[in-house]
């Protein structure tokens, strides 16, 4: 795994520092994605002339050691608190088990960078010596294609002897219009957990709206899910591989109050459907496996 030099990016990728944290900008002819290398956290993506996909706080901090408020931060080897995993994703689990695991602000080695006619390629790699503390030998590589589409895909590569099981998610933060005229289609008659009334188990009816905070683990889940944007007129499609869980979370008007780098009214502006392997749906890799968790972006006019 050797980092790419500066020189060898092609033109359509660009280094800058944003605060504290070196970032990349790459602008193909459709498309602008703005990405840290802690974390291999995307910040924005946006197709030109449109409002973004993804969505970065106005309150963004780039700070070394904390994940940015916005964009997709991965949370791995552990979805959200690590106490309320299965028993066996807390196994290793080391003495001060950061909240969505150790990945997000640890510096990633981005490993390749290519551009053609469609866009431009990106690879992140984390190896397994990276994360003291968690003694699976597990690899882990980002793939980034960006263009038209945005594609995404997580690999877990198990290197060492023994199985590991890991809870994960791709944290996506969508950028709305207003949150309260949005709907997601895909949850319906899907089993949630409603982690704010006790992690009760529920079933939903209909689509999703959000009138008021929301924090749900979805279950059972068909490949594609979509939001309905009708302020901006639009819908945006995901399409998810290797995953049947998301996370469908907005803090609304309390919770939004308490969060860091977040303004006091964003929870207007942002919905995240976190795609993931989380409580019944965890990974399992025996020794030599590999799983791939997947994330293809698309919108179009309403
Ligand atoms: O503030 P963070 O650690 O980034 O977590 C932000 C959010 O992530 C997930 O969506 C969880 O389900 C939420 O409960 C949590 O508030």
């Amino acid at each position: 795994m050797s980092a790419i030099e500066p020189d060898f990016l092609p033109p359509e990728v660009e280094s800058l520092t944003l605060g504290e944290l070196a970032c990349w900008r790459v602008r193909t002819g459709s498309a602008e994605l703005l990405l840290a290398r802690q974390g291999a956290q995307i910040l924005e993506y946006r197709r030109h002339g449109e409002p973004p996909l993804i969505w970065l706080s106005e309150q963004a901090a780039f700070r070394r050691g904390e994940a940015v408020r916005g964009g997709v931060p991965v949370c791995w080897p552990w979805f959200g608190d690590l106490g309320r995993n299965p028993a066996e994703v807390a196994a290793p689990r080391p003495d001060d088990a950061p909240f969505h695991g150790l990945v997000r602000t640890l510096d990633w080695t981005l490993v390749e960078a290519i551009a053609d006619a469609c866009g431009v390629a990106l690879a992140f790699e984390l190896a397994p010596q990276a994360l003291p503390g968690w003694p699976p030998a597990t690899a882990l590589r980002l793939a980034i294609r960006v263009g038209e589409r945005l594609e995404l895909a997580l690999s877990s590569h198990n290197r060492g002897t023994a199985p590991v099981v890991i809870s994960q998610a791709l944290h996506s933060y969508f950028a709305v219009g207003d949150v309260e005229a949005v709907r997601v289609e895909g949850l319906e008659g899907c089993p949630y957990i409603e982690t704010l009334d006790g992690w009760q188990r529920r079933r939903q009816d209909g689509a999703l709206s959000i009138a008021g905070e929301t924090d749900r683990i979805y279950l059972d889940l068909p490949p594609r899910l979509t939001l309905v944007d009708e302020a901006w007129r639009r819908r945006l499609v995901l399409e998810a591989s290797g995953s049947r869980s998301a996370v469908l979370w907005n803090p609304w008007l309390d919770k939004a109050r308490r969060l860091s780098q977040f303004a006091d009214d964003a929870w207007r502006r942002m919905l995240c459907i976190e795609t993931a392997n989380a409580m019944d749906d965890v990974v399992r890799l025996a020794p030599g496996a590999r799983h791939t968790l997947g994330l293809t972006l698309t919108s179009a006019p309403l």
